[in-house]
């Protein structure tokens, strides 16, 4: 399906997320509302343990509200049969996490064509967009290196072409720049805003980088469980 820049692409209302600790049951997220539009750059900020993971993993469908929806595209994505969110995240979710998470044993290349793998695409077709994607990510001449033997910056570009791979319509990223230093931070930013322009893909960024925050189309705040919104020119 073709949306058109601007469409409501996640929908999220009234969310609710208790996490019990000790005897307690801890609120994070108190009835939570947020909309995602197609084409756009949405910031998360809030402050640490405000519950901004927790939002991303149930937008994602990777955790369970207990109370609310998320739709995506209208569809009710916790009110469908077995197998469904499996499926939903595969086919429309792509996640970058802040410690990247790729294979150690495993290329760059390799890495990057896990999802598509597991997802059953057909293996030339995927071959090329891997070495398509990891290309655009200035990472021509890594094909064939482990993690290990690349740096922070760079590995942080293969999670992002990893979770490009199976052309995600929204991109989930989690602090993706929480480590690393400002010039690889700044490499990957412009790469999200190369792939915002010319593909028109949708990303949500979590960050506590006020540099960062304030260069996105629109910034939300988590505070005491809600969302509420924030003017780009006030976060210090
Ligand atoms: N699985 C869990 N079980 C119990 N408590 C949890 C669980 N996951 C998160 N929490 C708690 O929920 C709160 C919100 O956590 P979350 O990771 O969503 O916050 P955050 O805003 O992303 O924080 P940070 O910016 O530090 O990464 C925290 O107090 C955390 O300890």
């Amino acid at each position: 399906m073709n949306d058109s820049r601007g469409d409501i692409l996640l929908n999220v209302t009234g969310v609710w997320k208790a996490y019990r600790r000790n005897s307690e049951s801890v609120e994070v997220l108190k009835d939570a509302d947020l909309q995602v539009k197609t084409g756009e750059i949405l910031g998360i900020v809030g402050a640490s343990g405000a519950g901004k993971s927790t939002l991303l993993h149930i937008m994602g469908g990777l955790d369970r509200p207990q109370k609310g929806k998320v739709e995506f595209r209208g569809q009710d994505i916790f009110a469908q049969k077995n197998g469904f969110l499996e499926q939903f995240r595969n086919r429309h979710i792509g996640f970058v996490f802040q410690l990247f998470n790729l294979l150690p044993d495993f290329t760059a290349l390799e890495n990057t064509l896990f999802p598509g793998l597991i997802s059953g695409q057909e293996e030339a077709e995927l071959r090329d967009r891997a070495v398509g994607l990891l290309t655009q990510m200035g990472l021509k001449d890594r094909l064939h290196h482990k993690p290990g033997e690349l740096s922070g910056g760079e590995t942080q570009r293969v999670a992002l072409a990893r979770s490009l791979v199976n052309q995600p319509d929204l991109l989930l990223a989690d602090e993706p720049t929480g480590n690393l230093d400002s010039k690889s931070s700044d490499a990957f930013m412009d790469l999200v805003r190369d792939l915002n322009k010319k593909s028109n893909q949708t990303f949500v960024i979590v960050t506590h980088s006020p540099r960062i925050a304030k260069s996105l189309d629109r910034v939300l705040q988590l505070v005491d469980g809600e969302i509420k919104p924030i003017d780009k020119e006030l976060i210090l």
